[in-house]
This record gives C-alpha cells, sequence and structure tokens, in this order.
C-alpha cells in the first residue's frame, strides 16, 4: 500500500547548517508514528516541511498524495496541525475558538456551532465551551488544540511536542485521547515527544533522530533486536523448592548448564534476573517444574525504549533529552 506520508532524500539548511539531511520516511495510513530524537535533531524543521511552512532545499515531500512543496495551502487545508506552542484569541470561549476556525474553514455559521460543540465533546471538553481560553489550563489548551486541527476533518494529524508541560496524568489523558482517535476514526498520527514512557505506549512505531539523519526506525521490539540483538533478554525468574526456599544462581546455572545457554544471572529482592536467549524460556520453565520448583514468577523483559534511546545516543557529543 502507498504509504500516507512519504519524504524522500529531503534537505533543509540553514545557512551553513544542515538541519535535515537526506531523510527518507514512509508512514503508513492508520499508523502513529513517533518522532524522537535530541534537541536540534531536526524534527520540528521537518514537520514545518511537511505542513508547507517551511521550503525544502531539496527532496520530495508529500501527505496523502499532496505535494508539501508546490501545494501548501492544500496541505493546511487537509491536514491537522497542532504546533508545540498553540494560540487561540484567549479573550474569547473555545466555544468561539473553534466556530472561528470552523467559519475559516468554509463551515456554514449554523454547521459551525454544531460541529464545534460536537468537537469539544469528542476532546472531554464539554461544559467548558463557554470558558475564556485564557483561563484554560495546558492540558485543556492541548485538547483544545486537537478539536482544532480535526475541524478540518483530517486524514492526518502532525502533533509537535503536544505533551510538552503537561503533568503525568494530563500526559496519560492526552495520549489516551490521541490513542482513540487513531483507533475509533483512523486517523494517522506523526508526533514528536520527549516522553519516552509514552510514546513507548501508543506509537506503533518511532524514527530515532540525529543531526538531520533517521538513525535507527522500527517497533520498540525490532529497535531492541537491532540494538541488543535477539539474545539480549531478560527474564525475570522466582522460583521455589519444595522446601519453600528461592532458587540461587548457582542451582539455575547447574539445572541448565548443557542444554541452555544463561549469559548471566543476578540476584534481585525476592527473584533472579536471567540475560538469555527468548528461546528457551518455555524449556527452562518445564525443566524447573519437572525438578520439583513451584514457578511464582516468569517475566519476560526486553529493553524498553528509554535503554534504546540511551544506547544510541550514549556515544552522541549532544545532551540527551531530560
Ligand atoms: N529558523 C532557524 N534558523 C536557523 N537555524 C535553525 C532554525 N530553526 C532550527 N534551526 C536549527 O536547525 C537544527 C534543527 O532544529 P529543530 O528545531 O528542527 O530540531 P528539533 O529536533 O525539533 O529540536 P527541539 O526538540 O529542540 O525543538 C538546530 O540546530 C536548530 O538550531
Amino acid at each position: 500500500m502507498k504509504p500516507i506520508i512519504e519524504i524522500s532524500r529531503l534537505c533543509k539548511n540553514y545557512g551553513k547548517h544542515r538541519a535535515v539531511n537526506q531523510l527518507d520516511l514512509s508512514i503508513q495510513q492508520g499508523e502513529i508514528y513517533g518522532l524522537l530524537g535530541p534537541n536540534g535533531a531536526g524534527k520540528s524543521t521537518t514537520i514545518l516541511m511537511l505542513m508547507g511552512l517551511s521550503e525544502p532545499d531539496s527532496g520530495s515531500i508529500s501527505i496523502d498524495g499532496i505535494d508539501a512543496k508546490r501545494q501548501p495551502l492544500l496541505i493546511r487545508k487537509k491536514v491537522g496541525f497542532l504546533p508545540e506552542n498553540v494560540a487561540f484569541y484567549e479573550d474569547m470561549s473555545a466555544l468561539e475558538n473553534l466556530i472561528f476556525t470552523c467559519r475559516l474553514n468554509g463551515i456554514t455559521r449554523d454547521q459551525a456551532m454544531k460541529v464545534s460543540q460536537s468537537l469539544l465533546n469528542k476532546v472531554g471538553l464539554e461544559g467548558r465551551g463557554q470558558q475564556k481560553v485564557s483561563t484554560f489550563s495546558r492540558g485543556m489548551r492541548q485538547r483544545l488544540g486537537l478539536a482544532d486541527c480535526l475541524v478540518k476533518d483530517p486524514r492526518v494529524i502532525i502533533l509537535d511536542e503536544p505533551t510538552l508541560g503537561l503533568d503525568p496524568i494530563g500526559v496519560a489523558e492526552l495520549l489516551e485521547l490521541i490513542k482513540d482517535l487513531n483507533e475509533k476514526e483512523g486517523i494517522t498520527v506523526l508526533l514528536s515527544s520527549h516522553h519516552l514512557h509514552e510514546v513507548q505506549k501508543i506509537c506503533h512505531r518511532v524514527g530515532i533522530f540525529v543531526e538531520g539523519q533517521k538513525l535507527a526506525e522500527g517497533t520498540i521490539n525490532s529497535l531492541a533486536d537491532q540494538l541488543f540483538g535477539p539474545q539480549s533478554f531478560t527474564l525475570e525468574l522466582e522460583a521455589y523448592s519444595s522446601d519453600n526456599e528461592l532458587i540461587t544462581p548457582e542451582q539455575i546455572k547447574r539445572l541448565t548448564k548443557g542444554q541452555y545457554e544463561i549469559l548471566k544471572v543476578l540476584e534481585k529482592s525476592g527473584c533472579l534476573l536471567l540475560t538469555m536467549s527468548q528461546e528457551n524460556v518455555s524449556g527452562i520453565a518445564k525443566l524447573l517444574i519437572e525438578q520439583g520448583y513451584r514457578l511464582e514468577k516468569l517475566l519476560p523483559k526486553k529493553p524498553g525504549l528509554d535503554e534504546i534511546y540511551q544506547r544510541y545516543f550514549q556515544d552522541h557529543p549532544q545532551p540527551l533529552y531530560a
């Protein structure tokens, strides 16, 4: 299937500085794709070019078949965009702001009221329509920003740091809303974020950016495999002998010797951490049960986005995200 967002050999220079360098990116319809990278990696510059708000020096860039270089106005008409700092008319109410956006998008006065009301409900701002935007918290603003994006009934929305400045509950709620829009309405989402854990929760794929280039891309699991190898896998094990004694590192090594390779065993409070191949989990579990052990915990652990992110950037001279 043809990707809904396509970027090929994209370059952008600011003077002598190359902000985006030969970037290729393909995003399929229905995906939530996360752009991750240290400060200055070129994420915002890429987003601005996608929205037709900044002109590439070379390369091609399109959304839903629309060329962002040639038809920037059409892109802005069709694609929802939530910038890092979304601006509203502060003295107007949330409803008035949305109605204003509706009118700018050619929606009739009668329809504008209905559409705005229904969008406020959709983003969880029901009952807040009459409130002035100047009194809104950052979380409420971001919700209103999403509603504003949705006025166009877009197939694609692009969100630049949508969770920045939100408290943990606000982050979780906003991401849940984004996930909902993706699942229930099939909207393709491209977002950049500093919130690694949350990105991990909702993105189908992530791209890791450094100095204007995409360093790696994939699902969290495939990134972990690319980086740590499929063997790098930790199993949290809690098994007790018939005397109700927690299995020791020596016992597990002795039991598995010659059958299953365990690269490392660490003792953690109340369990063991085994570094080993994922393929051997069921074999080791069977062996333990055969030997009369009672299994209390068998928890597979792949490296998460934090580990992946740190590993990619550990030798990088630029500071990492806070
Ligand atoms: N208008 C501009 N003029 C000159 N240089 C710019 C301009 N905008 C961005 N840059 C530079 O281009 C590079 C990429 O910046 P960009 O804002 O795209 O990165 P980013 O990944 O979005 O980082 P951040 O998370 O800090 O916003 C940086 O070195 C930045 O200083």
